[in-house]
């Protein structure tokens, strides 16, 4: 959906922010860009909407080559959520997200109805919070309309430059888990640029970690982890990565205890695909030592976990990237 194609970048002044990069994005990929600030990743991300222009090499959306695409017609299908948001303030949160659809000609009842809905789907009430004006709202919510209005268009591609950067930790990672909820429903193409392993790891379907201005390793977050292409990328991941496997991990079958072998019914429960570290966090608070599981589809009990299961399951990820 997305290629790059050979892509160095030189600036004026001679500094090279991106060199002979190649890489591919699936549709309905979402790829993080991760790296120490000054990498290149912005810049890479900008030379998608052709904010900036490349030095050499090409890079092709739906096959086709952008350098050909007139760059205002190019910018309706590519949604941009940039960390400062940058929101009108003089305009409402409703009238903020219908922006686009209305400047593309959609009549204005329909944009706002349109807004509406995306603003639910972003978990904003639109009778409670469509009337308000930006400062009226937190971090976390403004963030929130920023990806609403990025939606707003339906662009099949979604360019995210740092979304989740200026919140604090906690609501970080609640906007990254409805996101990602949100990503699954909508499956837009999607590049995302972050200088946060963890925040690479949890959103990526693949990874690139950028060296300077070269990616080192362009792989699933689990490889990543698992085996570190470079010295680089080791360093990088650091010495924790058995950690942030947790992340990455999902609870599956073959790990549970069969359910009700001493009769109880567990007390607190994930679904099948929930990541071991969500996993064990409800593992730890449970006396019982368990967790039930269930399956995501019909909610019904398949089994449980215990401290074992979760063993089972991190040396399961470690054979299989192995
Ligand atoms: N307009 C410019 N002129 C000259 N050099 C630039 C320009 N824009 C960026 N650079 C340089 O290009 C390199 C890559 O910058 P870029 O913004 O892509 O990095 P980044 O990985 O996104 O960094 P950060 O995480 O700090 O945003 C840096 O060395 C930067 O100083």
């Amino acid at each position: 959906m997305i290629r790059f194609e050979h892509v160095t970048k030189r600036y004026p002044d001679g500094t090279t922010a991106v060199e002979d990069l190649s890489f591919e994005v699936a549709e309905g990929e979402l790829v993080t860009l991760v790296g120490p600030s000054g990498c290149g990743k912005t810049t890479t991300m900008k030379m998608v909407n052709r904010l900036i222009e490349p030095t050499s090499g090409r890079i092709l959306l739906g096959g086709e080559d952008i350098a050909s695409a007139d760059p205002v017609e190019l910018r309706r299908h590519i949604g941009y959520v940039i960390q400062q948001v940058g929101l009108f303030p003089h305009k409402t949160v409703l009238e903020n997200t219908a922006t686009v659809p209305q400047l593309i000609g959609t009549p204005k009842a329909k944009a706002r109805a349109r807004a509406a809905e995306l603003l639910e789907l972003v978990g904003l009430d639109p009778a409670v919070y469509g009337g308000r004006y930006p400062e009226q709202l937190s971090g976390g919510q403004r963030q929130r309309v920023g990806v609403a209005r990025a939606l707003a268009a339906d662009p099949p591609v979604l360019l995210m430059d740092e979304p989740f950067g200026a919140v604090d930790p906690v609501v970080r990672e609640r906007l990254q888990n409805e996101f990602l909820e949100l990503q699954r429903t909508v499956r837009k193409t999607i590049l995302l640029v972050t200088h946060d392993l963890e925040e690479a790891i949890r959103l990526g379907d693949r990874i690139a970690v950028y060296g300077t201005g070269t990616i080192e390793q362009f792989a699933r977050p689990a490889a990543v982890l698992a085996a570190p292409a470079t010295e680089y990328v080791a360093s990088f991941v650091g010495a924790d990565r058995g950690l942030k496997r947790l992340a990455v991990t999902p609870v599956e079958r073959a790990d549970l205890a069969g359910a009700g072998e001493d009769g109880k019914a567990p007390t607190a429960e994930v679904a099948l695909g929930a990541s071991l570290r969500e996993a064990l966090a409800l593992l730890l608070q449970e006396d019982s030592g368990r967790i039930g599981v269930t399956d995501p589809d019909s909610g019904e009990l398949v089994g449980v976990l215990t401290p074992e299961g979760v063993h089972r399951a991190l040396r399961r990820a470690q054979l299989q990237e192995a």
